[in-house]
């Protein structure tokens, strides 16, 4: 199931007048694929990302996030759809302190409903896909920061998400471990199919991924492929 993105324009408060972020940006990420996003600070990539996320509606244009069309929605119903049906990968981990690895994952499943037995099995499974066999009882503080990205990978997939989106996932690793973690995303987008938006500085890792969009003054470049 893919994400498409048709013809987005955001638009902030500044002052008297409105500061375009997003400027008519369509984008398609299919199932199963990978697109980096990248640009100069304040192109507007965490703007879009908030807006492929349901977590900000922009002025113009239409979300449609596996199928589903998003405007018209209820806070409600775009809440459900954003738990059932995205993964978020922040720039910081954000993992609750007193957790264990396999709790931090367990914690996603229950808020869904699922049962504590089905939410066991599926951290175990995650934790083992983002090599992290053996890892599962401890907590954030005995991780290493690229141990602690895959904690966050894995509990981003928690619900099987369609959509998956990640923001700067390398920004707090060196070059090789920024690497095995943009590895890591796109095998599990292959295996999972999800459709995969990874915002990125690191140009060093983009032949990685399906295509690349390059965003300029809120406006996109036509995605050009990588491979
Ligand atoms: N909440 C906000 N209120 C007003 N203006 C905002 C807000 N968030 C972002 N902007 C502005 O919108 C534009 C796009 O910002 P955005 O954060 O999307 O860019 P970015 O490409 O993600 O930047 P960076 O790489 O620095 O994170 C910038 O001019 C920014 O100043």
């Amino acid at each position: 199931m893919s994400l498409d993105l048709f013809d987005i324009t955001l638009t902030y408060p500044d002052g008297d007048t409105r500061l375009t972020a997003l400027d008519r940006v369509s984008l398609r990420v299919p199932a199963g694929t990978a697109t980096a996003v990248i640009g100069p600070s304040g192109s507007g990539k965490s703007s879009l990302l908030a807006v492929a996320a349901t977590l900000i509606t922009p002025d113009n244009g239409r979300v449609v996030i596996a199928g589903t069309e998003t405007a018209g929605m209820s806070l409600e119903q775009t809440t459900a759809l954003r738990r059932e049906t995205i993964g978020i990968v922040f720039q910081q981990p954000n993992l609750i302190a007193s957790l264990t690895a396999a709790e931090q994952l367990q914690v996603m499943a229950h808020l869904n409903g699922r049962s504590p037995r089905h939410a066991r099995d599926r951290a175990e499974h995650l934790l083992a896909a983002v090599g992290l066999t053996g890892q599962a009882d401890r907590r954030p503080h005995q991780l290493s920061g690229g141990q602690r990205q895959r904690v966050n990978i894995a509990r981003a997939l928690m619900n099987e998400p369609a959509v998956l989106l990640v923001d700067e996932p390398t920004s707090a690793l060196d070059h090789d471990r920024g690497a095995a973690i943009v590895d890591l995303l796109i095998n599990l987008t292959r295996e999972r199919g999800t459709a995969t938006v990874l915002v990125t500085h690191d140009h060093g890792h983009l032949d990685r991924v399906d295509h690349v969009a390059e965003m300029v003054d809120g406006r996109l470049r036509t995605p050009a492929p990588t491979r």
